[in-house]
């Protein structure tokens, strides 16, 4: 089955969250990621933690480390998605930088994905001229390749960007790295209605998103919104405090749910 083409043609926009692999332990991590699905989250993005996350701020590079002095190590990754497997129907795309997806081997990597009960691939720093071979490895074991295209991405390099997409297209919202913004830029839409000249796949829209007028707004114009680092400081927060993250998630998720949904135009 193929449960992201399934997951778009529900007929609302969808919420994707992302979390990172055992942060703040494994244990909770997993409770984390299957609160956050049993909340109405359509699909959910699994940071696989590492050591020099380039394209992150410090939100989630502070996620990263956190779960790396767990000891969390890629193979513990691989078991979380298959743990959230056994817990949810809903479709898992593993996120990892492309250093610890070759050391691994990208096609053990992804044979242990799909086994595991995987669905897609995100892999931010692959090199375009790389990006075709990562994403046919994958797509050997019907894991399909998210893209990402930037709002400096011109015609040309969308065009090629997408042509190695499967599941659906990465709108990166603005230029720097992931963080919550208090504006989600609006150039994103030009960049979301450039995406779809050139694509049927769904358009999805990350970074910065926050607060539950980000995700609405963005409902109006793209299939998909990405939300991580609002997320991830949740659970660091709540993790710092001695509370219990999975309440923190679960409460979100309801309200921006609630407005994913909302921008469904009535009868
Ligand atoms: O954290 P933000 O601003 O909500 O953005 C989503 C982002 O966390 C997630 O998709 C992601 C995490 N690390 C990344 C690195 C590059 C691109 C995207 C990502």
């Amino acid at each position: 089955m193929d449960r992201i083409r399934e997951a778009f043609q529900a007929g609302h926009k969808l919420l994707i969250p992302f979390v990172v692999a055992g942060d703040p332990d494994y244990e909770r991590s997993l409770n984390i990621a299957c609160a956050i699905l049993e909340e109405g989250a359509d699909m959910l993005e699994i940071g696989f933690p590492y050591s020099d996350p380039l394209a992150d701020g410090p939100v989630i590079q502070a996620a990263a480390v956190r779960s790396l002095k767990q000891g969390t190590r890629l193979v513990d990754c691989l078991r979380l998605v298959r743990d959230i497997r056994a817990r949810s129907p809903k479709p898992l795309v593993a996120f990892t930088y492309v250093n610890p997806l070759i050391q691994y081997g990208a096609e053990r990597f992804f044979a242990e994905l799909a086994a595991a009960g995987g669905d897609g691939v995100i892999v931010p720093d692959v090199p375009l001229e790389e990006a075709a071979e990562v994403a046919s490895a994958a797509e050997a074991h019907g894991i399909q390749f998210v893209p990402l295209v930037a709002p400096t991405s011109g015609e040309e390099r969308v065009r090629a960007i997408v042509r190695a997409a499967r599941g659906f297209v990465y709108c990166v919202s603005s230029l720097g790295v992931t963080g919550e913004r208090q504006q989600v830029s609006r150039q994103v839409r030009e960049l979301v209605d450039l995406v779809r000249k050139h694509t049927h796949l769904p358009a999805c829209v990350g970074f910065g998103v926050s607060r539950p007028e980000h995700v609405r707004e963005i409902a109006e114009f793209a299939d998909g919104i990405i939300v991580g680092s609002a997320y991830v400081r949740r659970v660091g927060d709540a993790a710092e405090a001695g509370r219990d993250p999975v309440a923190a998630v679960r409460a979100f998720t309801r309200e921006l749910k609630q407005a994913a949904m909302g921008a469904m135009h009535p009868g």
